[in-house]
């Protein structure tokens, strides 16, 4: 179960609907790996654990199923053809490294579903797709500069693999996550347009609650989305909350699609020492005050990015009225 018959048009939609409105997606997950003891210190980040540690990631994938969440996102953001192939992996084997990474969190939806009480409450498998500038692993993510070279192809190209082999691995959607700039947006909503069979959804991020990482303007990153038809959703992750509802009245002026949004815990990262830097954060109950707002004002898909965990997504579940009168707490 999970999955509607629906085709890319109606899949989110008829989720949306079974959900009550509005669905809850995972926190953190490398925060959440990091919090049970794995050194992501690595190029691969995350993903370095669809190697070394896959009971580890289907067991954080559990918890934010336990937890409430209603989509969960596959530990791919930072797996990259090219990152397993520096690594030493061949081509095969780096590309059964993405699919696994979809296996995983199937195979922790299925547990779920066989441990759970709660008989059919739909659960999404969203694909990630990180940036280039997260495989790049140097903080471009978030400052969105490639450089005056770079170019839509050079772009299409390095995503392309790794897009068709997501979007073939079962998974029910692809989340193309912390979009840093407007040229790579182009690049995702190109490469959707040859023949991928799954919606998206597109996530960007600021940090100064206006633009784009990248300085890019946020509606225009915001109107390619909304044009590409595969796009099912467009919103904000790994953000801080106090820019999200701003964020958000941009969005909504230029499309009418589903807006999603999951910030970070308010930290700021820092790309130097690798660290974030946790003076600036929110603790889990005054993130969640923003959420009633948040959906009030148009979002319809809501959780939380780095440095969230599975608490954070309970409290999320916890204060959204459809999802509380459910819950037996
Ligand atoms: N889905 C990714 C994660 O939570 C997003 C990271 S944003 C830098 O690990
Ligand atoms: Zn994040």
């Amino acid at each position: 179960m999970g999955l509607s018959n629906g085709t890319v048009d109606t899949l989110l939609s008829d989720f949306l609907r079974k959900s009550g409105g509005v669905a809850v997606i995972d926190g953190g997950f490398a925060t959440e790996l990091e919090r049970h003891g794995a050194d992501l210190n690595d190029p691969l980040w995350s993903a370095k654990c669809l190697h070394t540690s896959a009971n580890l990631v289907r067991k954080v994938h559990l918890d934010y199923l336990e937890a409430g969440a209603d989509i969960i996102i596959t530990a791919s953001y930072q797996a990259t053809i090219q990152g397993f192939e520096a690594k030493g992996f061949s081509k095969e084997e780096s590309e059964a490294m993405l699919k696994k990474s979809v296996d995983i969190a199937r195979e922790a939806r299925d547990i779920y579903y066989e441990k759970s009480l709660e008989s059919s409450r739909p659960i999404l498998v969203a694909a990630s797709v990180g940036s280039y500038g997260a495989y790049l692993a140097d903080g471009s993510e978030y400052s969105g500069d490639y450089g005056n070279a770079m170019n839509l192809e050079f772009l299409k190209n390095f995503h392309r693999r790794r897009v068709q082999i997501l979007a073939e691995s079962g998974a029910d959607l692809i989340a193309f996550e912390t979009v840093p700039n407007k040229l790579e947006a182009q690049a995702f909503a190109e490469l959707l347009e040859e023949g991928i069979k799954i919606p998206a959804w597109f996530s960007f991020n600021s940090k100064d609650g206006v633009n784009v990482v990248s300085g890019d303007s946020l509606t225009e990153c915001a109107k390619i989305a909304d044009s590409c038809k595969k796009v099912v959703a467009v919103g904000i992750n790994c953000t801080p909350p106090r820019f999200i509802s701003g964020l958000i009245q941009t969005i909504k002026k230029v499309t009418s699609k589903p807006i999603l949004i999951y910030p970070n815990s308010g930290e700021t990262y820092d790309a130097e020492i690798k660290q974030w830097v946790n003076n600036t954060g929110v603790a889990d109950e005054d993130f969640v005050s923003y959420v009633n707002k948040w959906c009030e004002i148009g979002a319809s898909l809501v959780g939380g990015c780095c440095r969230t965990t599975p608490n954070t997504i309970k409290a999320i579940c916890r204060t959204l009225p459809a999802r509380s009168a459910s819950l037996s707490l």
